[in-house]
């Protein structure tokens, strides 16, 4: 898969954790009320974690680090990214439909920061059965009111009301999904943007 991917005009990873998906992948180096700064974010999640939870910080400071590149892009890894979800959605009472509203938008919006509609149109968003598929179907509802033509690509249906909603919700406005089998082999001659929101942070197994 990894070879292939080179050829994709964009692959938008929607692996780190929802509310902060948004803030981490369009950080700049500057804060302004549209983009605060990723690290004072951050921040204020490790200062409520501290207070909630911890009575020695050093140990809880060195548990979770966020490394800032020199283009000022963070990244979270599993782990981590799992425990800033348990404390949005235990002490700071998010819902997992908030949490995945926001993560939609939150990719979407990067896209259409990045990627403008017109030369970048045909997204396509293959989803997993889990909470990181459900960020994706999310994330093609809002693009399609950007402008874009999403396609949509779930073949591990989740029965839960959170999904199905969310598909009656992108049947509804006429996007297409697309079967397993509907995909050329080669995406990037049939879609200008590729959203992996298979698998977040619940992934186990090796990528290969
Ligand atoms: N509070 C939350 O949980 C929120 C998380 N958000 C986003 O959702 C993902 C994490 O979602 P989760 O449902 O826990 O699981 P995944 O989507 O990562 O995985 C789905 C499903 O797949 C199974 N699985 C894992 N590895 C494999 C494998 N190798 N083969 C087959 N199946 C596999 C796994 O067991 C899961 O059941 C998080 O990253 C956020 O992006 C939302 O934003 C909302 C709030």
């Amino acid at each position: 898969m990894v070879p292939l991917l080179t050829k994709y005009k964009a692959m938008i990873l929607t692996h780190s954790s929802s509310f902060i998906t948004h803030i981490l992948s369009t950080s700049t180096p500057a804060s302004s009320p549209l983009h605060p700064s990723p690290k004072g974010f951050i921040d204020s999640i490790l200062r409520h974690k501290f207070r909630g939870y911890c009575s020695n910080r050093g140990v809880m400071a060195s548990s979770i680090k966020v490394v800032q590149n020199p283009d000022t892009i963070s990244y979270l890894n599993q782990r981590q990214a799992a425990e800033v979800d348990e404390i949005l959605m235990g002490p700071l009472g998010f819902s997992v439909d908030q949490l995945m509203e926001l993560a939609g938008l939150s990719v979407a919006t990067a896209i259409a920061e990045v990627y403008n509609v017109k030369d970048y149109n045909r997204v396509l968003t293959i989803c997993g059965p889990g909470n990181n598929g459900g960020d994706g179907l999310v994330a093609a509802r809002h693009l399609y009111h950007f402008g874009y033509k999403p396609f949509v690509c779930y073949p591990k249906r989740t029965a839960k009301p959170l999904y199905t909603g969310l598909v009656t919700q992108l049947e509804s406005l006429g996007i297409p999904f697309l079967s397993v089998d509907d995909l050329p082999i080669n995406l990037s001659e049939d879609f200008n943007i590729l959203v992996d929101a298979m698998f977040g942070f619940s992934f186990h197994g090796k990528y290969f």
